[in-house]
């Protein structure tokens, strides 16, 4: 099994594109992952939020197929603590499927034609994280849940 992560806007933020490419480096280690930004769209500020949102989700459903397992992560989804993540990781790579894609919305969220073709929705806190910042605590749980299947000291029960 693969995993991405797909995201919308470019991060201008040095400190944080190093702190989420140690991650993904470290995550190089346990599975093939994948990190794509999809560039902000030009002209959002011509855009109202629903319209923006539309044309974001086209792009974001431009890069899946059809045998992937879409998730969203959302603030309304389904919320799991490290040991369940990284169970609910074991059961999808268990199950066979190719491709576990994750989606990080834009700054107003996901338009509903995403929503509509999601098989999930993860959320990591009731809190509402940055579109930015939430991608740095996404790949730390992602590697969290890989040292946890592997019996690794870094997880600390
Ligand atoms: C600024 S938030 C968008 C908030 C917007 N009100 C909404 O309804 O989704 C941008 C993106 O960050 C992600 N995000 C923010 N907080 C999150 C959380 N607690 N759990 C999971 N994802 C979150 C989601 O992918 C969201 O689309």
């Amino acid at each position: 099994m693969n995993i991405k992560l797909l995201a919308i806007g470019k991060t201008d933020n040095k400190q944080l594109e190093d702190l989420i490419n140690n991650y993904i480096k470290r995550l190089g280690f346990y599975i093939r992952f994948d990190f794509e930004i999809i560039p902000d769209i030009k002209k959002a500020k011509n855009l109202s939020e629903s319209q923006q949102k539309e044309k974001e989700g086209k792009l974001i459903l431009n890069k899946i197929e059809n045998s992937d397992l879409l998730i969203l992560l959302d603030e309304n989804g389904k919320q799991y603590d490290s040991i369940g993540f990284s169970d609910m990781l074991q059961k999808h790579m268990n199950s066979g499927v190719k491709r576990l894609v994750f989606v990080i919305g834009g700054p107003y969220g996901f338009d509903s034609q995403v929503y509509q073709q999601a098989n999930s929705k993860i959320s990591l806190s009731k809190m509402t994280f940055s579109h930015q910042m939430i991608r740095l605590f996404f790949v730390e749980q992602l590697y969290r849940g890989f040292t946890i299947l592997k019996n690794e000291p870094y997880h600390h029960r």
